[in-house]
């Protein structure tokens, strides 16, 4: 008859093997985190063996069951790490994962030289403390690479099992050291200690693949909302993006009453470009273009490329004479900047149609309107150079 540990066992078996198995078949499927996914399924493998191999205690040799299964524990955590840290584009530290795994294996053949009852002990001590010492460097040298990427919160949420692991196996090893406390055995024997222990390192488990997995949805999420908002040339925010911003300037007037201004900047002849120099050279101009905008417009500035050769900003809390100084400016600097193509310097000109909203009774549809609708006149009237459109009211 198996006890209430070695059932728990078996059924975190049973649930590292489902682990490697989905991690194995995301590996397959992502194509954003492939070498992670397998680092991962390796380590649920792993440590599914670690587990059979603590099971078989009493049929093996100890120094199979308890040795290598404690050593492979140890090796399992390290390849959650490893994984983890390739998926931050962070260091492995191969020399430090070695130097782990060589000093627990000789902690666990070293306590056999302790005469018993201490052996076990402590070597249910050493691999306690070699697990807590593995989460908690992944926990330190994954955070501030997640804090980047998604922000102090999810990034704390996101090293949250690996801290509560760290705790769970410093408390399970280092209570055999309280006077008085429970005596440590090693799994599976059936004491309420590893009772509790086991249910934790089965939820420990779940918590770890599942904030592994959340983390890998939420990078796809980040870079499928980029993708859908940028223009993949420019990196600018495509029309779409640009119009749904226009739109929050356009409720952002509605209720602090704070005018806004557009502008629709084309470049002149652009066609030419093309025409003359190619595809690619007319793809450098539009880089050029859209890396000057980029850099001299406000903090506040949206820009965005609306399609072809043009470029809409919005210039939020504005007047009627500061859209005119803004658009003259990015003129300015556009006229002055050069494209440099296989050897040769490409200069450009624009045009400019500019309106501002200060009635949240216009439509947004209607400034755009506007905006081309001066954008149209700059281009009759000899292009380069700025038109402003009248105020609606
Ligand atoms: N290189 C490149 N060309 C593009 C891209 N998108 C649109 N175009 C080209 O941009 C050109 C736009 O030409 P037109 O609309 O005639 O405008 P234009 O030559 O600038 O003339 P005006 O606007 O009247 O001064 C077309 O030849 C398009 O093929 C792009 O992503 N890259």
């Amino acid at each position: 008859m198996l006890g209430n540990v070695a059932l728990t066992m078996l059924t975190l078996l049973l649930l590292q093997g489902g682990l490697a198995a989905g991690w194995l078949i995301a590996a397959r499927a992502l194509d954003l985190s492939r070498r992670s996914a397998r680092h991962w399924s390796a380590s649920a493998l792993i440590g599914a063996a670690a587990l059979a191999l603590l099971l078989m205690r009493g049929w093996a040799p100890d120094w199979a069951a308890v040795v290598l299964g404690n050593t492979l524990s140890v090796v399992a955590l390290l390849g959650i790490r490893r994984g983890l840290l390739h998926f931050l584009r962070q260091p492995l530290r191969d020399k430090e994962c070695a130097a782990v795994v060589g000093l627990t294996l000789a902690a666990q053949l070293g306590c056999a030289l302790l005469p018993e009852p201490f052996a076990g002990p402590a070597r249910v001590m050493a691999v306690c403390v070699a697990m807590a010492w593995v989460l908690m460097r992944c926990a330190l040298q994954s955070y501030p690479a997640l804090k980047r990427e998604f922000g102090e919160r999810r990034a704390f949420l996101l090293v949250s099992p690996q801290v509560a692991g760290v705790a769970l196996f410093l408390l399970r090893g280092l209570i055999g050291l309280v006077p008085g406390g429970p005596a440590l055995h090693a799994l599976p024997a059936d004491t309420p200690l590893n009772i509790a222990s086991a249910l934790l390192i089965l939820l420990l488990t779940l918590l770890l693949h599942g904030h592994l997995a959340l983390m890998v949805l939420m990078r796809l999420v980040r870079r499928l909302r980029h993708l859908s908002q940028r223009d993949a040339l420019t990196g600018l925010y495509n029309r779409a993006e640009w119009n749904r911003q226009l739109e929050a300037q356009h409720r952002w007037l509605g209720r602090f009453n704070e005018p806004f201004g557009v502008l629709m900047i084309d470049i002149d002849h652009f066609k030419k470009i093309n025409d003359t120099m190619g595809h690619a050279a007319g793809d450098a101009v539009l880089l050029t273009a859209a890396q000057v905008l980029l850099a001299s417009a406000r903090d506040v500035d949206v820009v965005g490329r609306l399609g072809g050769e043009e470029f809409g900003v919005l210039l939020p809390r504005t007047e009627q004479m500061a859209v005119r100084r803004a658009a003259e400016r990015l003129r300015q600097l556009l006229c002055d900047a050069e494209t440099t193509w296989r050897g040769k310097q490409i200069k450009l000109t624009v045009s400019i149609g500019a309106a501002l909203c200060n009635d949240a009774d216009e439509s947004p549809a209607h400034v755009l309107e506007r905006a081309d609708h001066a954008l149209y006149q700059a281009k009759n009237t000899g292009r380069n150079r700025t038109v402003v459109a009248r105020l609606a009211s």
